[in-house]
C-alpha cells in the first residue's frame, strides 16, 4: 500500500528581494513520522515552516495540505486546516502574564469554544501529559526552568489535538538531561496519539533520539531526505562535516552503542 503525504511542498520559491532562499524546493511529510529538517544557517528552514504553517506567504511553488492546496484556499478552509496544526517557536512563546492553566486554557477558549471552566480541566490535562506536575499549572512561565517552558508550550502545541506538531528548534536552550527528557516525551507522545511532526533542529542528539527520517537543505533545495542511514552517506560536503565531523561522530558512536545494550 502506498502512503500519501500529509503535506506535499513543490517547488517552493521564496525570495528576500534579492536574496533567494528556496528555489524549486520539494518536500514531503508522511503520517505519524518524525521529520528532521536541518541544514547551515540561513538556509530556510524557519521560512519554509513558517510557509507551510501560513506565516509567510510564498512566492511560488505548492503546499498541499491535507489534500488541499493551501494557495487557492478561501480563509475559511486555511483557518480550519490551521487548526489541525499545533506550532511550537523557539523560546515557547507563552504569555508572561498568565499562568500556565491559563495560557492553554485561552487557546482552548477561542478556538474550542469551552467554558472557562472546562478549558482549565483540559489545560491541567495537557500540561499532565507535556509531564509537568499539577502544581506547575498555577506558575508563571517566569517561575519556571527552561525545560518545564518548554514542556508547557508543547502542551500548548496539543491543546486542540493537532495532527500536525510543528517544532521550530525544540531544545535549543536546554540542558542535554532536559533535551533528552523532551526528545523521549515527543517520541513518546507520537506513538501514544499518532501525530506527525515537522520539526527544524541543530541538535544531532534529537535526530538521532526522535527522528524516522532527516530532510537536508542547501543551496535553496532539500538535498536529501531519508532515513538517517541513508542521509549520512550523502557525500555532499555539508552533510559529511555535519554527520562525520567530530561532534556527528560522538553522537552517532553513542547512539550505536546505546542500540547495542537495548537488544
Ligand atoms: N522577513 C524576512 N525578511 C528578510 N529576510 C528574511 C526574512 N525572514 C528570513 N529572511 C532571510 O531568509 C534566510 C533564511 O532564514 P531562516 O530563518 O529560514 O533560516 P534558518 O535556516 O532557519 O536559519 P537558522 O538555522 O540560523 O535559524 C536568511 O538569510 C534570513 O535572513
Amino acid at each position: 500500500m502506498v502512503t500519501e503525504p500529509l503535506i506535499q511542498v513543490r517547488a517552493l520559491e521564496n525570495h528576500f528581494g534579492e536574496h533567494q532562499v528556496h528555489d524549486n524546493l520539494d518536500l514531503d511529510l508522511y503520517p505519524g513520522e518524525i521529520l528532521g529538517v536541518v541544514g547551515g544557517s540561513g538556509t530556510g528552514k524557519s521560512v519554509l515552516l513558517r510557509s507551510i504553517v501560513g506565516l509567510h506567504r510564498p512566492n511560488g511553488g505548492t503546499i498541499s495540505v491535507f489534500g488541499g492546496d493551501l494557495m487557492t484556499m478561501s480563509p475559511q478552509q486555511r483557518s480550519r486546516t490551521e487548526r489541525r496544526f499545533g506550532v511550537l517557536f523557539q523560546g515557547g512563546a507563552l504569555f508572561t502574564s498568565l499562568t500556565l492553566q491559563e495560557n492553554i486554557a485561552l487557546t482552548l477558549i477561542e478556538h474550542a469554544r469551552l467554558t472557562r471552566r472546562d478549558a482549565e480541566h483540559l489545560a491541567r490535562m495537557k500540561l499532565a501529559l507535556a509531564g509537568l506536575p499539577p502544581e506547575a499549572a498555577l506558575n508563571y512561565p517566569s517561575e519556571l526552568s527552561g525545560g518545564m517552558v518548554k514542556r508547557a508550550a508543547l502542551a500548548r502545541a496539543l491543546a486542540l489535538d493537532p495532527e500536525v506538531l510543528f517544532l521550530d528548534e525544540p531544545t535549543a536552550g536546554l540542558d542535554p538531561i532536559g533535551a533528552a527528557g523532551f526528545d523521549a516525551l515527543l517520541r513518546t507522545l507520537r506513538d501514544a496519539l499518532g501525530f506527525s511532526v515537522f520539526m527544524v533542529t541543530h541538535d544531532l542528539d534529537t535526530l538521532y533520539a526522535t527522528c524516522d527520517r532527516v530532510a537536508v537543505l542547501a543551496r535553496g533545495q532539500v538535498l536529501v531526505a531519508d532515513s538517517l542511514d541513508v542521509v549520512e552517506q550523502n557525500p555532499d560536503p555539508w552533510i559529511q562535516d555535519y554527520f562525520h565531523g567530530p561532534r556527528g561522530r560522538a553522537v552517532a558512536g553513542a547512539h550505536s552503542r546505546y542500540a547495542k545494550e537495548d537488544h
